[in-house]
């Protein structure tokens, strides 16, 4: 594989997302990124946001100098931002008409052998790939927010995609340095494996909610003082292998089944009231009006201060992973 150096990725949609990939690849690679967004304050946007992201008191890392250096270019358009590219990153709205669109225009402005990535939480490449002129360069490379810290990257190939894609991407954030751990999915399917049992847990919690079993702000307690610390350290199958005692996984799936499968029979699955707005919120809708009341009593909007807090405390966490 090309070391990092020899990268020049181009990010297309510089959002949430996007600015944290931008982060990352400046601070642990000497790639060149070239970044494109719509947005007509992308520059203010970045040197807001940017700084904060790469986290080094290392002058070089400024953005007047990331720029001066060439390392980062702000285009104003997708043709320059994917002017010889050999790595291009698309985190732009989440929706397939876009994804979709994106593609076959990226395809013609870069070389045939340049890498094509999606950061989507969970539109298939075999379903944004359907205009392409070569299938087999998508890859969904799915990120956890925010990946300049969350080290999980989702590697998820179509079965179209070429192994030599899959291998590429991988081995570019194994041996990025910072720590990220690649994981490639086999199979396409809604929502990956990372957002499929967040969303899983969600549907259950609530449901929970909804019937008033526990409240929203108890139950982030509840996660925070049990299964969240527990699966930073030891994942549930490893976590569960150790329940079982000498016997292992088997001893406990043997010990506790009928409670198991009572808990699985007992589940209340709720659905989304949407409306030709979104979600809704109607009072009468049903469980969301009451999560959505009871989260924004509980936290409020969220404000810098609670990410600077949220990302301190996640980099405290995987420092103390790292020493396992
Ligand atoms: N926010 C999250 O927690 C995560 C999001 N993702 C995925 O990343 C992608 C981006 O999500 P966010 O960063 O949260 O969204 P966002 O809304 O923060 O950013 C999207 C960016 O795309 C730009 N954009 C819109 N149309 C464009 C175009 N035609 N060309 C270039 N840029 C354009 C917008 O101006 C915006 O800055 C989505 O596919 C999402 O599913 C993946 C993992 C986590
Ligand atoms: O949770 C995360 O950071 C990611 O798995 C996501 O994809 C985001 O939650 C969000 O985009 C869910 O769709």
């Amino acid at each position: 594989m090309a070391t990092h150096s020899d990268q020049r990725i181009t990010l297309v949609g510089l959002g949430a997302i996007g600015i944290s990939f931008a982060a990352l690849h400046l601070r642990f690679t000497s790639a060149t990124v070239s970044v494109f967004d719509t947005r007509p304050d992308l520059e203010e946007h970045l040197a807001s946001v940017l700084p904060g992201y790469v986290d080094s008191s290392d002058p070089a890392f400024s953005i007047a100098k990331l720029r001066s250096a060439g390392r980062l270019r702000i285009c104003s358009s997708l043709e320059e931002a994917c002017d010889n590219a050999t790595l291009v990153q698309e985190q732009g709205p989440e929706n397939l008409d876009f994804k979709r669109s994106i593609w076959p225009k990226v395809e013609k402005l870069v070389s045939p052998t340049t890498h094509l990535w999606s950061s989507t939480s969970g539109i298939a490449a075999s379903l944004q790939s359907q205009a392409m002129e070569d299938r087999s360069r998508l890859l969904v490379v799915h990120p956890f927010n925010p990946p300049h810290i969350m080290p999980l990257i989702e590697i998820v190939p179509a079965p179209e995609t070429s192994p030599a894609e899959v291998q590429f991407a991988r081995d570019y954030f194994d041996q990025m340095g910072s720590g990220h751990r690649p994981v490639v999915i086999h199979k396409e399917c809604p929502g990956f494996v990372g957002n499929r049992l967040a969303f899983t847990l969600l549907r259950e919690a609530c449901s929970l909610v909804d019937q008033e079993i526990i409240s929203v702000k108890d139950l982030d307690v509840l996660m925070e003082a049990s299964l969240g610390p527990r699966w930073a350290v030891q994942g549930p199958f490893k976590s569960y292998n150790m329940g079982g005692g000498a016997g292992g996984i088997n001893a406990f799936l043997k010990n506790l089944s009928g409670t198991i499968q009572n808990v699985w029979d007992s589940t209340v699955p709720v659905n989304f009231t949407t409306t030709a707005e979104g979600v809704s919120t109607d009072p009468d809708a049903g469980w969301e009006a009451k999560i959505i009341k009871q989260t924004q009593d509980a936290y409020g909007s969220p404000n810098p201060t609670q990410f600077t807090i949220r990302d301190k405390a996640l980099k405290q966490v995987l420092e103390i992973q790292k020493q396992m």
